[in-house]
């Protein structure tokens, strides 16, 4: 039988913790029409004049004291996966990793995985929860990738899956080990979902009503409360609410003691490692918190592994 390939997809990020390779990819990510949705005529001169002379410097010194020996943390973690998964499939599948922005790109990976004979590719975008500016592009990057080829692969694409009994379970058992490692008994739990524009939520986008649904179903699986809060607002809109940074420094003020999960991650990158555990942390501080914790996300832990092999062995049973 031809082979089968399997392709986890995440966002991306910079070669290098430097402004020239921060401006790359944020000149990659911040063109995408489904990622910033003003129309191009406006949004370019916007983009190209104020936003790609300034960011990437101050972007890069945040990539800077996040990065690791093996490079971007969210690029490293992305590869362990793919080898675990790999290990845990052998001869299955051949199991391959891209980026939807920056390397390795999308279409190489697909010709990669056809010149190793799989006609069956199954692409996994690695979102939890279902959002246009995320899952989709990856949707529109695959088949505009496949409109330029003679021989296209048979393709699936792994469903979204934020209420996920394997997902959520796989969360219930990391928190619970997180939590019960820590130094100090958190009141109160926090989970910080990338933001959105609001306005994306009344244009039909089901990724807030996602990512409270994966909340209250690890609230419940837990047996405690657990408060939302949307983190990273970008640009002059208004985004979800309540804002991440502004819950923190609440409950600082508030005396808690506070751990902070990234449950919309699928890998640690800069947006829970330096936002979260580093600015978040100084901000809850500020605000006179003394107690905080960050707990990683999945990863490739093996709650986080057994999670995505049941996932992704569950689509390709329909091929075997
Ligand atoms: C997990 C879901 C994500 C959603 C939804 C999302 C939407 C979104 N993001 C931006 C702008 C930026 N995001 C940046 C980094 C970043 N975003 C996600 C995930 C989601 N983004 C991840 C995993 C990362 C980290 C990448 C890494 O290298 O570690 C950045 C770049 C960093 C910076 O300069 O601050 C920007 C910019 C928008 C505008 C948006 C939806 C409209
Ligand atoms: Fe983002
Ligand atoms: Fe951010």
């Amino acid at each position: 039988m031809p082979c089968i390939g399997v392709l986890l997809v995440n966002l991306g990020t910079p070669d290098a913790p430097t402004a020239s390779a921060v401006r790359r990819y944020l000149a990659q990510f911040l063109s995408d029409a489904r990622v910033v949705e003003i129309p191009a005529l406006l949004w370019q001169p916007i983009l190209r004049g104020a936003i790609l002379p300034t960011r990437p410097r101050k972007s890069a010194e945040a990539y800077a004291q996040i990065w690791t020996d093996e490079g971007s943390p969210l690029a490293a973690i992305t590869r362990r996966q793919t080898a675990a998964l790999q290990d845990t499939l052998g001869e299955t599948a051949r199991v391959a990793h891209a980026m939807r922005y920056g390397a390795p790109a999308i279409g190489p990976a697909i010709d990669a995985l056809m010149a190793a004979g799989c006609r069956r590719i199954l692409i996994a975008p690695l979102y939890p929860q279902y959002c246009a500016a995320t899952t989709a592009t990856v949707v529109d990057a695959v088949t505009a990738h496949l409109a330029t080829l003679r021989w296209q692969p048979a393709l699936r694409f792994l469903p979204p899956y934020p209420a996920d009994p394997a997902y959520i379970g796989a969360l219930k058992a990391s928190v619970t080990a997180g939590l019960a490692a820590l130094d100090f008994v958190p009141d109160t739990l926090v989970a910080s979902f990338h933001g959105m524009p609001e306005r994306t939520r009344a244009l039909g986008d089901p990724y807030h009503d996602q990512c409270r649904a994966t909340a209250r179903l690890l609230a419940e699986a837990l047996g405690r409360p657990v408060e939302v809060a949307f983190q990273s607002r970008f640009g002059r809109a208004k985004w979800l609410e309540p804002a991440t940074d502004a819950t923190l420094a609440r409950l600082g003020r508030e005396g808690r003691d506070v751990a902070v999960i990234a449950p919309g991650f699928a890998a640690d990158c800069l947006e829970t490692l330096e936002e979260l555990a580093i600015r978040g942390k100084a901000g809850f501080a500020a605000a006179g918190g003394r107690h905080f914790a960050y707990l990683p996300c999945l990863n490739d832990s093996a709650a986080g592994m057994t999670m995505l092999e049941a996932l992704i062995g569950r689509e390709l049973a329909g091929w075997l």
